[in-house]
């Protein structure tokens, strides 16, 4: 890797060239087919695929960049001792590191950066994209038996279901300085591509502060007002926020990144969630990405989220994202004051 390069420059190169190798090691846990889920709260869980993925980015990235202040969703990784040789992903992505670095970023140093990573975000829909991959419904009762995500409901009508869900699931790496976003990446495991006659799995989008967005084809808003929100922790006051936009449509996927990959590319124009439960590495490279093509990430007041080494990691406010600012700022607008308050906690 040129050491001439910028910092940011460097590090947004290698995020793209690990999050490629991080989404590899989600679909290889999932070929396997042992998800090892483990509950670590409510509504919120874990699996082998998080953990693995985590690992790799986590001990690439610190090998590279040994004073960049890293955190993860799943912890502290070093626990667990050495990762196996071949997750170790040293390369550098070829073209972003050919991008010239905006004059406000050139002199970033190590310490003045933290790293924000969720290696798999969309975890339901990826516990739940493995039950759909069992073709044999015996095998599919058994792990539906040890599925702690789904109801029965819900898997009664898995007989006219798709693989959809799976492309939901991103692996996230947010790259902030002095507190804010600045550089993104958002890589899609599942996402299929026909490479000549050749199938190819996985793309990533990125994202740097006033350079712009690369890794897809950039869409204008629908015409009529669509809106994305959380496909599996709805409640009252989401649904309530949901009400007040009059939406022509109202688009449930899940994960942070995917909803926001529906601004990019046009299928929605808005993205609401108004309700705790986010953390700031759902959020980061999101936001990266999405200011970089010239949208607006907030919470539910309007207000940036701070991404510093010592914030607290919860998004207690929600989230509130637009394709523009006047469409960030209509959303704002309809948002009732008490729901803000309820939300603020006053
Ligand atoms: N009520 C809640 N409890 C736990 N996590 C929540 C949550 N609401 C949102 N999240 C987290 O925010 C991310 C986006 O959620 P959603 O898909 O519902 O929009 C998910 O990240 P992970 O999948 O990385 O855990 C999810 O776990
Ligand atoms: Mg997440």
């Amino acid at each position: 890797m040129s050491s001439t390069a910028p910092l940011i420059i460097r590090l947004l190169a290698s995020s793209v060239s690990v999050a490629g190798r991080a989404g590899k090691i989600v679909r290889d846990v999932m070929s396997r087919g042992e998800l090892g889920i483990v509950e670590k709260g409510k509504d919120d869980y874990q699996t082998e695929a998080d953990r693995s993925a985590q690992r790799c980015i986590i001990s690439s990235l610190s090998s590279l960049y040994p004073k960049v202040n890293i955190i993860g969703e799943e912890g502290n990784p070093d626990s667990e001792g050495e990762i196996p040789s071949e997750w170790l992903q040293i390369e550098a992505d070829k073209e972003v590191m050919l991008l010239e670095c905006p004059s406000s970023l050139q002199g970033v140093k190590e310490e003045d950066i933290v790293v924000w990573v969720d290696p798999l975000d969309g975890t339901s829909e990826y516990t739940q994209g493995a039950l759909m991959l069992k073709r044999d419904p015996w095998e599919r009762w058994k792990m539906y038996l040890t599925h702690p995500l789904i109801s029965i409901k819900w898997y009664l009508s898995l007989r006219h279901s798709n693989y959809g869900f799976l492309e939901h699931v991103t692996v996230l790496i947010g790259i902030s300085v002095n507190e804010k976003p600045v550089a993104g990446v958002i890589h899609q495991p599942y996402f299929k591509t026909m490479v000549g006659e050749e199938k190819q799995m996985g793309r990533t989008i990125w994202g740097l502060q006033g350079v712009g967005v690369g890794g897809y084809i950039p869409a204008p808003p629908p015409d009529s007002l669509v809106i994305t929100t959380t496909r599996s922790h709805s409640n009252p006051v989401v649904e309530k926020a949901l009400q007040v936009m009059n939406a022509a449509q109202v688009l449930r996927v899940g994960g942070a990144g995917y909803k926001v990959l529906q601004l990019l590319e046009g299928k929605a124009s808005i993205y609401v969630f108004a309700s705790p439960g986010c953390k700031k590495w759902d959020t980061c490279a999101p936001e990266a990405v999405l200011s970089a093509a010239g949208g607006k990430l907030t919470d539910i007041l309007g207000d940036f989220y701070k991404y510093g080494a010592s914030v607290t990691h919860p998004n207690k406010t929600g989230v509130l994202a637009a394709v523009n600012d006047e469409l960030h700022n209509y959303a704002l607008s309809r948002i009732p004051q008490e729901l803000k308050d309820k939300l603020s906690g006053n």
